[in-house]
């Protein structure tokens, strides 16, 4: 037994039932009508954390191996039903017997009802009689028009994929962090070391479609607003008119699909969107301008290589956020030391980004975990203020998230 009923195990137990009991009362009395998700995911996060540690007091170390047994095998049938489309198969409601799933998604029955045992006697799907099977409230999101399904497979392939080469890696690279975008665990696993991350991804259309959906419901569960305070950039903006020549007030470098300009015009809308603008990589700023979203109208959308002449000089704000931590410091530094050219003396380049804690969240020492294996880097304040010192940026500033992403923050800076 690793935990057995003595005096210490039985009153850390107490202990946690009562933090189980008052996560689970300030939940069920929230208002969750005011709509203020993180706080709700804060909630409910107490209520894991707590049932956690319950957790941890009463298993046994082989419970804890039973485990990872269950999420290696849980993940790989999931992998499995997604990329048959058995998870698209299924009704939304109703259940479906295998034999009819069988000839839905081209496969065995036999093999299917294997895999699908797996998922339903997990309760992931519901096992209907003895032969059927339907979605449950955990796995609707995993079809193919969800992106939260689509983040599953992005977990996969960035994932799974290299981790399950990082041994090899090590070995044949040396126990050392990754320090190039190429050469990663990455790369390695897809057997093309000589390329980076994106230049493997784009040569990859299949991946690719699940990549830009599932990284648009990362963005949607991470804060972009509520962090820093842009009333002073407003009050600039209505001080020096809104006359098109005039410079830019807000560059998104790396903006993505513009996720951080439209959260961040719906918290100031004072931001005139005349004077931000997007950039991103070409068919990034293909697939925005494709959208053609209502909330990016006025913006200016603009093909860049970030590791090329920042082509918008003496903007207010260069903003530059989860990009850095995708690569390591010797790849960052040439991307800050382009808006550092570009930046006038009252520029400011605000940089957001997890700050770990030492010890870190546990969502931020896993999300670091995945960037190394691209060769990135989670950064802890001390890593931060190293680099940015090393090429002349002082730290002006550092607005932090609330709740469960309070390691996010905006990272303000100014040229020395
Ligand atoms: C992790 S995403 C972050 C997107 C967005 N800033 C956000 O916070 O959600 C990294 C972004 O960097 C862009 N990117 C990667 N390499 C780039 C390059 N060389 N030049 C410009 N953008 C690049 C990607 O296309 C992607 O949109």
């Amino acid at each position: 037994m690793g935990s057995s009923n003595t005096d210490g195990t039985r009153e850390e137990l107490l202990k946690a039932a009562a933090e189980l009991k008052a996560a689970i009362d300030e939940f069920v009395a929230a208002d969750v009508s005011d709509g203020d998700v993180q706080f709700d995911q804060l909630r409910k996060a107490n209520i894991m954390d707590a049932t956690h540690r319950i957790q941890l007091l009463v298993k046994d170390p082989a419970d804890v191996w039973m485990d990872q047994v269950n999420a290696i095998t849980g993940i790989t049938v999931k992998r499995l039903f997604s990329e048959w489309g058995a998870f698209d198969a299924i009704p939304d409601e109703g259940s479906i017997p295998y034999s009819e799933l069988a000839k839905a998604v081209d496969t065995e029955e036999a093999l299917l009802v294997r895999v699908g045992g797996v998922l339903t006697s997990s309760g992931f799907l519901e096992a209907v009689g003895t032969n059927e099977v339907a979605h449950t409230r955990l796995s609707r999101i995993f079809t193919h028009n969800d992106r939260r399904g689509n983040l599953f497979n992005v977990g996969w392939d960035n994932c799974i994929v290299p981790y399950a080469a990082m041994p090899k890696y090590f070995e044949s690279y040396g126990r050392n962090e990754p320090k190039t975008s190429n050469h990663t665990p990455h790369s390695v696993a897809y057997g093309q070391p000589e390329l980076d991350f994106y230049q493997i991804l784009e040569r990859d259309p299949k991946r690719l479609a699940s990549w830009v959906p599932g990284m648009a419901a990362v963005e949607e569960r991470m804060p972009i607003s509520g962090v820093y305070d842009f009333g002073w950039v407003v009050d600039l903006a209505k001080q020096d008119g809104d006359k098109a020549q005039q410079r830019p007030l807000f560059v998104d470098v790396g903006g993505g699909k513009g996720q951080a300009i439209k959260a961040i015009r719906a918290e100031f809308p004072g931001l005139p969107a005349e004077r931000c603008v997007l950039q991103d990589r070409v068919e990034v700023i293909d697939a925005a301008n494709a959208l053609g979203e209502p909330e990016l109208r006025g913006v200016s959308k603009m093909a860049i290589d970030f590791f090329k002449d920042q082509p918008l000089k003496g903007a207010l704000i260069y903003w530059i956020r989860r990009c850095l931590h995708n690569h390591p410091d010797d790849v960052c530094i040439p991307i800050l030391k382009n808006l550092i050219e570009a930046a006038a003396d009252d520029s400011r380049i605000l940089i957001m980004e997890d700050i770990l804690d030492t010890p870190p969240s546990t969502m931020a020492a896993i999300m670091d975990v995945m960037m190394m294996s691209l060769g990135g880097k989670q950064r802890t304040l001390k890593m931060w203020e190293k680099m940015l010192a090393a090429i002349g940026l002082k730290i002006n500033s550092i607005s932090h998230a609330k709740g469960p992403w309070k390691s996010l923050a905006v990272i303000e800076c100014v040229k020395v």
